[in-house]
């Protein structure tokens, strides 16, 4: 496979609102990033899943107007196939085939790659991971982490220009978050991550702060983070539980 220049994806929001079951979930989202490396941060429920899933194309935006790389997801699934890669917390929502194998040649096969070129293409990112032996591996018999480190290697075999990562290192032990973050920073995607943990986005480029469905800010990672921890201290040190998310 040949190497690629870094690739910068535009993520443009105009008033982009989302409504579920009667109740507007975000509300008036405008933001404009060309960053390649973007986390999402912000309290359970502020809506970053959400916001992560319309990115996506897999949620129809209520109002406003939402576009990645110039196309609107949701309406051109060929363009969002070819641009968005998704990994989400869960990596049992995502698999559907027993084998490694077939497991990563299925989205190459969706993609439009003949079974010849997908099952080569299977071998050289097996080879890229140090993962060859897993070839024939059952997946059933696979640790949670490995099914992890699956998802990672059939999602980046379909070379996305933008990774979305919704809590995919939650659960998981620290030596296995350390080897995925460390394959992570390697890949050669853009990427949104959605993450409760600060330490999941170090060396990120921006940050976006969602706050009851509203982005509260966007800046550089390093001091939004740091602004977020002192607001979440901050927000941990009161006694008010009725204030408490959810
Ligand atoms: N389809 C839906 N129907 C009703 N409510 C929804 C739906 N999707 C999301 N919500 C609600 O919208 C809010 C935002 O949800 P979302 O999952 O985007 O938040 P989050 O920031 O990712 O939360 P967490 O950190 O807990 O995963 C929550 O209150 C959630 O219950």
């Amino acid at each position: 496979m040949a190497p690629r220049e870094p690739d910068h994806v535009t993520i443009a929001a105009d008033k982009l609102c989302f409504d579920a079951s009667g109740r507007r979930i975000l509300s008036d989202i405008t933001l404009h990033s060309s960053a390649r490396r973007i986390g999402v941060v912000g309290r359970n429920g502020s809506g970053k899943s959400t916001l992560a899933r319309l990115v996506a194309g897999l949620l129809r935006p209520s109002g406003g107007s939402l576009r990645v790389a110039g196309h609107d997801m949701f309406r051109d699934r060929k363009a969002a196939l070819r641009t968005v890669g998704v990994m989400f917390q869960n990596p049992e929502h995502q698999i559907i085939f027993p084998t490694v194998r077939e497991e990563m040649a299925f989205g190459l096969r969706q993609m439009g790659q003949g079974k010849a070129d997908a099952a080569a293409t299977v071998l050289q990112v097996l080879d890229r991971f140090g993962k060859s032996h897993w070839i024939d591996a059952v997946v059933d018999q696979l640790s949670h982490g490995q099914k992890h480190l699956l998802c990672m290697m059939s999602v980046l075999a379909m070379r996305p220009r933008l990774l979305i990562l919704d809590e995919p290192f939650a659960g998981l032990d620290i030596p296995t978050r350390l080897q995925l973050r460390r394959h992570l920073a390697l890949a050669d995607v853009a990427v949104l991550h959605v993450t409760h943990d600060p330490d999941d986005l170090q060396g990120y480029d921006e940050v976006f702060w969602l706050d009851q469905g509203r982005l509260r800010a966007v800046g550089p990672a390093d001091t939004m983070l740091s602004e977020f921890a002192a607001d979440m201290r901050r927000q941990g040190a009161a006694d008010d539980l009725s204030r408490l998310a959810g």
